[in-house]
């Protein structure tokens, strides 16, 4: 078994997983972009060839790019890893159990390259030959069967490695939902990863991975806002307390709306004690302290959870950090300029070793800064990819990173 894990958002990227954009961005229209979470309407080959851009950026590093769909693939050569992703795929409401019978043999019949395409490009009512009933007949000849997955490209959402676990993540917003099943389905059933530990699951509580910020070994900030919801903090918290992946997680409040969806849309970590920030939440920004009060058992349940009041984020990250600061990146922006640069992610940067990360090249006000403060910027272009609202962290798994000394 390989060793695979992340202890920090900043140790050295061996092993990242990402999602090219494929046929499931084809499927946005103007009439159902906004339920599938993107701005536009991508150029959907300029897309791919932005995105083979990132990977290869990353592979002249010396990361080893995983995709998704690969992955995907090769665990659908496992008769019960098919059946399972076509019993997930077939649990819509929409569908009735004439074509649920329908959908389900004619989903059998296909190679694992084909099923993969299905479950994530989707199938449109138009695209089933033939009459197989009342449902089909009375829904449009647009209506989603089975439902796209554009989203996917944002592999960061859907699965967080925190030490040698993977956490398989429950996502808010109905258009992502599917995704965990197919991320628990490869951390299930692909050989690669056979014996991984998993922590959480789709049926649990909302946790979003664009919400956990590995700080610091042992300590995890988690964002509470549009995605993951109080709940779903304190379960990840009982979680990696209960396998002691953790000492301390900061619970982060985010105002609930689309341009703070997720905690890595305002900060990133770009060393072990830098962070790149959006200016106009910085002083804002507050952090509850969770820490274990007690062991009254074995269960995670059992765990008696002590929450401090909140304090200013970097205040109190530096103290679970265990050092004198957590130094914001002062982007010094004026306001407009910062809001324009944070809408187009220019605080979600991919760092693949200490002070050396991936970024949107168009930020530029925001990169100028990283570079005076001693960031090697590794620019990538995000044009296209940039319309699903999401950077070079959104669109990256970190599979394996180096642990970092300790101190
Ligand atoms: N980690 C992130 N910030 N991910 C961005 C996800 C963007 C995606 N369109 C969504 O709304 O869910």
């Amino acid at each position: 078994m390989t060793n695979h894990g992340a202890d920090s958002e900043v140790g050295r990227l061996r092993t990242v997983m990402l999602h090219r954009p494929g046929n499931e961005l084809k499927r946005l229209t103007p009439r159902n972009n906004d339920k599938l979470l993107f701005d536009g309407i991508p150029w959907v080959s300029r897309a791919q060839d932005e995105h083979d851009a990132f990977a290869q950026a990353l592979r002249d590093r010396d990361v080893e790019v995983l995709y998704l769909t690969d992955l995907l693939t090769e665990t659908l050569q496992s008769e019960s890893a098919r059946e399972h992703a076509i019993a997930g795929a077939m649990g819509s409401l929409h569908l009735g159990d004439t074509l649920r019978a329908y959908l389900t043999r004619a989903l059998h019949d296909q190679s694992p390259e084909e099923l993969c395409a299905f479950l994530t490009a989707g199938v449109r009512n138009d695209e089933v030959q033939g009459g197989h009933g009342l449902v089909t007949s009375l829904l449009a000849h647009d209506d989603f069967l089975i439902d796209p997955l554009p989203n996917l490209l944002f592999t960061r959402d859907s699965s967080v490695w925190i030490r040698d676990r993977v956490a398989i993540t429950s996502l808010a917003m109905p258009a992502r939902e599917r995704e965990t099943q197919l991320t628990e389905l490869i951390y299930t059933g692909h050989p690669r990863f056979a014996g991984t530990p998993k922590i959480h699951g789709w049926q649990r509580e909302h946790v979003e991975g664009g919400d956990v910020l590995l700080l610091a070994p042992g300590v995890i900030a988690v964002g509470v806002g549009e995605r993951t919801t109080p709940a779903g903090a304190e379960r990840l918290a009982r979680q990696v307390f209960g396998a002691d992946l953790a000492h301390t997680v900061l619970a982060v409040p985010i105002a609930q709306e689309r341009a703070t969806m997720h905690l890595d849309t305002v900060c990133t970590m770009v060393d072990v004690d830098k962070i790149v920030m959006y200016p106009n939440v910085a002083d804002s920004l507050q952090a509850y302290a969770v820490t274990v009060r007690d062991r009254n058992g074995n269960g995670d349940a059992d765990l008696v959870l002590q929450v401090a009041e909140a304090q200013p984020f970097l205040v109190a990250a530096a103290k679970a950090m265990s050092i004198d600061t957590l130094h914001q990146i002062d982007t010094g922006l004026d306001p407009v300029t910062a809001e324009r640069e944070q809408w187009d992610d220019g605080n979600n940067t991919l760092a693949i070793s200490p002070r050396v990360a991936v970024a949107y090249e168009r930020n530029i006000e925001t990169n100028s800064r990283l570079e005076e403060s001693g960031i090697e910027v590794v620019a990538i272009s995000g044009s296209e990819l940039g319309s699903g609202r999401g950077g070079p962290r959104c669109m990256s798994c970190p599979v394996t990173r180096e642990p970092l000394p300790r101190p």
